[in-house]
């Protein structure tokens, strides 16, 4: 018997954590609002959200230092389209704050969030569908990844320190899909444990769980480095 079995169906929310500065990036600014194909590269990761069916509503989690959202995304926020000013130092309080604003807002526990990077912009519905539908009779959730197609290196002092097995290894991504009941208490179990966790998924791992990996697509990229801004840029113009 689940554990979330309330007789309710449960809801679908997004959250997008958008509070980091995009240090790695080299832009001027907040990365998220760097312009990719004439609009600032979150308006592409929400259209594509947007255009998910079945989701209840979409939070934004900005900084609360936050001064261009408003101005860069007028059309954004509206009756399932959600903005808090909430976000913190680091991407695991965002996302923990967002928790909380949802959970405010009505989310119960048993209801799904689907927590995907403002900085994942080429994100495509179809993906989103998949790993929906993989997770909807799972107790625990999942997440988008890619099974790694390069050989691992470690790296010490600039020079390769040892090969590393990639066999059965996998880069996550986003999407992340787990239960309210089950994440915010998990990320708190982190936190308390001071253990830095960059993905929804290991502070699920931490309680014992195996998330199900669910295959998405190279496209699926993290904007992270400078010249990352371009790739993106041309794959976004390529789908018109
Ligand atoms: N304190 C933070 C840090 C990150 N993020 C968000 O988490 C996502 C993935 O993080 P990352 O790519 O690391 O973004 P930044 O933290 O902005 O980049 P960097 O680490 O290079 O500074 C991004 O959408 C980012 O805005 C966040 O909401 N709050
Ligand atoms: C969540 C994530 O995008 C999965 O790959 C990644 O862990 C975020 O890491 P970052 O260092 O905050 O960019």
């Amino acid at each position: 018997m689940s554990n979330y079995a309330t007789g309710l169906q449960p809801r679908c929310y997004a959250l997008v954590p958008a509070a980091g500065v995009g240090a790695r990036s080299g832009a001027a600014g907040p990365k998220q609002y760097v312009s990719l194909a004439g609009r600032p590269m979150m308006a592409h990761t929400l259209a594509a959200l947007r255009r998910v069916p079945g989701l209840a509503a979409t939070l934004v989690v900005l900084s609360p230092e936050d001064d261009q959202f408003e101005s860069l995304l007028p059309e954004f926020e509206g009756e399932t389209a959600w903005v808090a000013r909430c976000g913190g130092a680091t991407r695991a309080d965002t996302v923990a704050a967002g928790l909380r604003e949802l959970q405010a807002r009505g989310a119960q526990p048993h209801d799904w969030v689907l927590v995907h990077d403002a900085a994942r912009c080429l994100l495509q519905p179809a993906w989103v569908e998949q790993l929906m539908a993989a997770c909807a009779g799972d107790e625990v959730g999942g997440l988008l990844a890619l099974p790694l197609a390069d050989t691992l290196k470690a790296e010490q002092g600039g020079r390769v320190a040892a090969t590393v097995d990639r066999q059965g290894k996998w880069a996550a991504q986003t999407p992340q899909m787990f239960r309210l009941g089950l994440l915010q208490p998990a990320l708190a179990h982190a936190e308390s444990a001071g253990a830095a966790v960059t993905d929804e998924a290991s502070a699920i791992e931490a309680l014992g769980h195996r998330p199900l990996l669910v295959a998405s697509s190279l496209e699926n990229f993290k904007v992270t480095w400078p010249a990352d801004f371009a790739l993106a840029e041309r794959l976004l113009r390529s789908r018109g």
